[in-house]
């Protein structure tokens, strides 16, 4: 069975008095790439903020590898490396100074481990920080969360102002972290880039989590449903929860979420119906469909518990 590195409870947090998080449930399992994805203002960051230690809980409880995360957010610094969204480091150093700096708060092995970060992501580290463009200063973030070695990455949209190739570059190094038994909990806008990346999603929404699950089985449980018809338009009642549905002509689609296979097998069996295809959806689609809508119009809560 694989172990929860990352447990959220019924977490709440509240900025003077307006919920941000409003009782947030989470489950990270050791090993994955988890893309914790939500619109701007979801509770992202503020759920970063949580997990690192800097704001308490107003409820709830949040804890990595079994320690809370407030109480024991020192013990944490050690076994959790944490990327901010937007870093910011004392700007008169050179990039070589900050890992020097930063490896005083840390255990020994992280200068060497730092440099060797700083050259795979291609750093000049005899650069001042102020004079990096913002690439370069997202890869000293990265290079700093990357050299204590943690069992839990924390990354708040790491790639944000790099390159593509760049960026490809670092999505595909998650994977190998992963592979070597770190978990990796991420945010990103890139959607479709993450996609590749990832083996687990969770939507936020609103403070709370509207879908929680792993990319197999968004891939098993959403499908989109096409064909052309001939005769009266397909109803689209009993195939499954329908998230989205559109017609042009002839031409009919739907996605739908825990399809009925009965009744997708009798819709691909209309005596009227041609080129019926059922295929799994992009994370980017589901995204759309399911964050676009308000509950009551089909967005119906899929929060699943991890590995179910
Ligand atoms: N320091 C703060 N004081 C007051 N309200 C805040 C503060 N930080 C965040 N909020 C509010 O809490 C909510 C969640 O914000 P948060 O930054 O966690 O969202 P996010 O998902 O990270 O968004 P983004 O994708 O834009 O970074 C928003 O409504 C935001 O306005």
């Amino acid at each position: 069975m694989s172990e929860d590195v990352i447990q959220i409870d019924r977490l709440v947090v509240r900025y003077r008095g307006k919920p941000a998080l409003q009782g947030l449930n989470l489950r990270v399992p050791r090993g994955s790439v988890y893309a914790f994805l939500g619109d701007n203002g979801a509770g992202k960051t503020t759920t970063m903020k949580i997990l690192t230690g800097q704001v308490p809980p107003d409820a709830g409880t949040a804890t990595i590898l079994g320690l809370d995360c407030w109480s024991k957010a020192t013990d944490l610094r050690h076994r959790v490396g944490y990327m901010p969204e937007r870093p910011r480091f004392y700007d008169w150093m050179t990039v070589a100074d900050i890992g020097w700096f930063t490896a005083s708060f840390h255990r020994p092995g992280f200068l060497g481990r730092f440099q060797t970060a700083a050259e795979r992501l291609g750093l000049d580290t005899s650069k001042r920080l102020k004079d990096l463009s913002k690439g370069g200063y997202a890869r000293v973030g990265l290079a700093l969360a990357l050299a204590p070695e943690p069992e839990v990455l924390l990354l708040d949209e790491p790639t944000s102002g790099l390159d593509l190739l760049t960026r490809r570059e670092f999505l595909a190094s998650l994977g190998e972290l992963a592979a070597a038994g770190r978990t990796v909990f991420v945010t990103s806008h890139s959607i479709a880039e993450l996609e590749r990346a990832c083996t687990h999603v969770g939507l936020l929404r609103d403070g709370q989590m509207i879908m929680s699950t792993t990319l197999e089985q968004v891939r098993k449980q959403v499908r989109r449903l096409s064909l052309r018809f001939t005769g009266s338009p397909p109803d689209p009642t009993g195939l499954g929860t329908l998230l989205e549905r559109s017609a042009t002509g002839r031409f009919w689609q739907v996605l739908v979420r825990d399809p009925d296979p009965d009744a997708v097998a009798a819709l691909r069996n209309r005596p009227d119906v041609t080129d019926f295809e059922d295929q799994p959806v992009g994370l980017e689609e589901l995204y759309a469909a399911l964050m676009s809508k308000a509950p009551e119009a089909g967005a119906v809560p899929m929060v699943r518990k991890v590995g179910e």
